[in-house]
């Protein structure tokens, strides 16, 4: 299943500039903390769109670097939307996120016609991002019974070598793996800090999307599972309270030890829970199963493809994943 990474577009200049690793964590160590603690990571945040127009106040090699991870995002967005913004497409998913902007300022500058195009959008932000770019969205729940989305582009949060990625750092996950489990495939776009061989290398934590009501519930169940601290995720103005989904549900972050993918299980590695030590499909049908959860932060099992050679939707793996290197190229990871 090991999929292979190929480099797509390599520029003949060098921004030479590495990348910062994604969103700094900051893990509170006591579980009665976690509300305060957590309002003062950088885990609570609501997303903004990225405007390279708005002058930065930050210190000039933050803004260069910041500026090197946009322009990853956006190689990578043009590449991804020109291999699969399909033929006069009808129906389109549009993720959430920073980088999701990127996909649909390169279906816009596609310059294909539109008008006949619906564009379906994961959440507030997403569907604003579409509203701006003069795109057309239709709701989920407005879509004709049984329509098949053409295709699905998103962001993650981290992406593994089977492809599985990590979703909901940006407090949408559930909208995404809906719009993303009713597209023909899947196609995940990013910068290169998301590429990691497993799941909760440097991104730590998995974002699960819960009933209020449940939530220390789900908590405890979580560290009962192996899961380190696992704190529920706070609005940045602590006065605001807990972070409410486009659902008006809770999000718990829940760090584990970094997950197996099937290459690790194959060589002999046990990824049953044991010590805490999961694999992937494993943790998210584990976590899934806990009462209270609406959904969680983790898309593995079956590509689109697959799912439809097994007589049906629900493909929630990407068919392929682009990653925005340093350098100005574009890599690419594949389903075998
Ligand atoms: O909750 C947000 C979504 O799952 C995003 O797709 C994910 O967090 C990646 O976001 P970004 O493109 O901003 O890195």
């Amino acid at each position: 299943m090991k999929s292979r990474l190929l480099v797509l577009h390599r520029p003949s200049s060098s921004a030479a500039l590495r990348l910062a690793p994604p969103r700094p964590l900051s893990v509170p160590q006591s579980p009665r903390l976690r509300h305060q603690l957590h309002s003062q990571s950088s885990i609570a945040r609501p997303r903004q769109i990225p405007s390279p127009s708005v002058p930065s106040p930050r210190p000039r090699h933050l803004s260069s670097m910041n500026h090197a991870v946009e322009e990853a995002k956006r190689a990578a967005a043009k590449i991804a939307v020109a291999n699969h913004y399909p033929e006069n497409a009808r129906w389109v998913g549009i993720g959430s996120g920073t980088t999701i902007v990127y996909v649909v300022e390169a279906i816009t500058a596609l310059g294909v016609n539109t008008a006949n195009t619906r564009f379906i959008p994961t959440g507030y932000q997403s569907r604003q991002v579409i509203l701006s770019a003069g795109l057309t969205p239709v709701e989920f729940d407005a879509l004709p019974t049984g329509t098949v989305l053409d295709v699905a582009f998103d962001g993650a949060d981290e992406v593994d070598e089977d492809l599985n990625c990590i979703k909901g750092g940006g407090a949408c996950l559930f909208q995404e793996k809906l719009v993303a489990m009713q597209a023909k495939e899947f196609i995940c776009v990013a910068d290169s800090r998301k590429l990691q061989t497993r799941l909760l290398s440097n991104w730590k934590y998995i974002p699960i999307e819960v009933a209020p009501i449940a939530a220390f519930r789900v908590q405890r169940r979580l560290i009962e599972l192996g899961s380190i601290n696992p704190a529920i995720r706070m609005n940045t103005d602590l006065k605001q309270g807990p972070l409410k989904t486009d659902q008006a549900f809770l999000l718990i972050d829940a760090p584990f030890k970094p997950l197996l993918t099937k290459a690790d299980v194959d060589n002999g590695q046990d990824g049953s829970g044991k010590d805490g030590v999961w694999e992937v499909s494993a943790l998210s049908e584990k976590i899934k199963e806990i009462t209270g959860v609406l959904e969680v932060g983790i898309f593995s099992g079956m590509t689109g493809p697959e799912a439809a050679v097994a007589g049906g939707l629900g493909g929630q793996r990407p068919v392929a994943a682009y990653f925005g290197m340093p350098d100005g190229s574009v890599s690419v990871r594949k389903a075998p």
